[in-house]
């Protein structure tokens, strides 16, 4: 059994790794962090946790205690990690990072995004990010893991088959997005306030979000070349999920990318190419690990349209997260991650 420590387990993040690693039958969560409710019991915080978690309270351990498990996963805003991960990784157990702290070689450019000084700059060399269906095999020997953000799951799945086969180049991509409100955590903000997020769409961070360069820097890892974006993302009014609607120009007519994204993610598990004329919606992802993806050609043009969808707090989350735990374990992928979307 694989003992699992949670750092910030009140949050979004962190109760869906509860609720995930509830169905997992190779892992235990022995300790869940929180600052603020040391000593609630969880599930007088979270009913739906009642008859799995019964005996396990929130507390607030010391770096040594949280290296007693085998792998701890941080579900923290950016910068704790930073703080923590190094003594953690000392004692010998893995960390799963779910924030941005690891996901960014380029530390002057993570400085520059996040607005403060990058606080583990000697832990970016064995930072692995977690990102399986390109990166599986690095992350089998990982011990550390930068979960990839959520809005660059679902931009860099739907545009990979195309950029790894070099058909991107030269182009400037756009990437329109929607989000639920999940996706800003379960602190107080304004935005997420019933009577501001319901009945109500409207674009943010338009002049640059901050997954903007995570995206640059996965597609052109993949098309080997810099790639540049232009990335909006919207806020609407639902509680998970993301849906990216994907622009490109100038694809060559002859190629068959349906073919194309089929044959990639053929064997990947969690990445599901849809039939041709089938489109993604949120609801066919809620819950699930699952991103869906159609690939459309407007008139048989040249311009391909791409339309993925997540879970945010799943394959955008924590059921990445927990994706990269199975494969550093050695154990098999799907293990806790079965369950489907619901629907309605
Ligand atoms: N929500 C989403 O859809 C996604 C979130 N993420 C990322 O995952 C991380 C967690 O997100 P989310 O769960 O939404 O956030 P929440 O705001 O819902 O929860 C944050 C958690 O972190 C804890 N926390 C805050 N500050 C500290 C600190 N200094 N030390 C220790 N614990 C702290 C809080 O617990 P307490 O105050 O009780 O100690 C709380 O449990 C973030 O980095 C986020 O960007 C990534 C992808 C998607
Ligand atoms: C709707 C909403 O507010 N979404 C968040 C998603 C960010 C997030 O969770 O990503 P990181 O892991 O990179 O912090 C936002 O746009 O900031």
């Amino acid at each position: 059994m694989i003992k699992v420590a949670i750092v910030g387990g009140t949050g979004y993040t962190g109760v869906e790794l509860l609720r995930i690693l509830s169905q997992h039958p190779q892992a235990q969560v022995e300790i869940i962090t929180s600052r603020t409710e040391e000593g609630v019991s969880v599930v007088d915080m979270y009913p739906n946790l009642r008859g799995y978690y019964d005996d396990l309270k929130f507390s607030n351990p010391s770096a040594q205690e949280l290296g007693t498990c085998d792998v701890v996963f941080f579900a923290t805003p950016h910068g704790v990690a930073h703080g923590m991960a190094a003594d953690i990784l000392a004692t010998g157990t893995r960390v799963i990072d779910l924030s941005a702290d690891f996901r960014l070689e380029d530390i002057a450019l993570w400085e520059k995004w996040y607005g403060q000084a990058h606080g583990a700059p000697q832990l970016m060399s064995q930072a692995v990010y977690g990102l399986p269906e390109v990166n599986r095999e690095n992350i089998k020997g990982a011990r550390l893991i930068a979960v990839p953000g959520c809005y660059p799951t679902a931009v860099q799945l739907g545009f990979l088959p195309l950029a790894e086969q070099g058909l991107l180049n030269g182009q400037h991509l756009i990437a329109s997005c929607v989000s639920g409100v999940s996706g800003a955590g379960r602190g107080t903000k304004l935005g997420s306030l019933f009577c501001e997020a319901t009945e109500n769409v409207m674009a943010y961070a338009v002049n640059g979000h901050r997954h903007l360069p995570e995206i640059e820097q996965g597609l052109s890892r993949a098309a080997k070349k810099a790639m540049q974006v232009t990335f909006v993302p919207h806020l609407v009014p639902m509680i998970r999920g993301i849906h990216a609607t994907l622009y490109t120009a100038d694809i060559d007519q002859t190629i068959d990318v349906q073919q194309l994204f089929e044959q990639r993610y053929a064997s990947e598990p969690f990445v599901d190419v849809l039939p041709a004329g089938m489109l993604p919606q949120t609801r066919s992802v809620k819950g699930s690990n699952m991103c869906r993806i159609a690939v459309q050609r407007p008139q048989n043009g040249s311009k391909v349209v791409i339309l993925s969808a997540i879970d945010n707090l799943v394959k955008g989350a924590s059921g990445q997260a927990v994706q990269n735990m199975n494969i550093m374990f050695a154990l098999d992928e799907k293990l806790g991650l079965h369950a489907p979307a619901l629907m309605p």
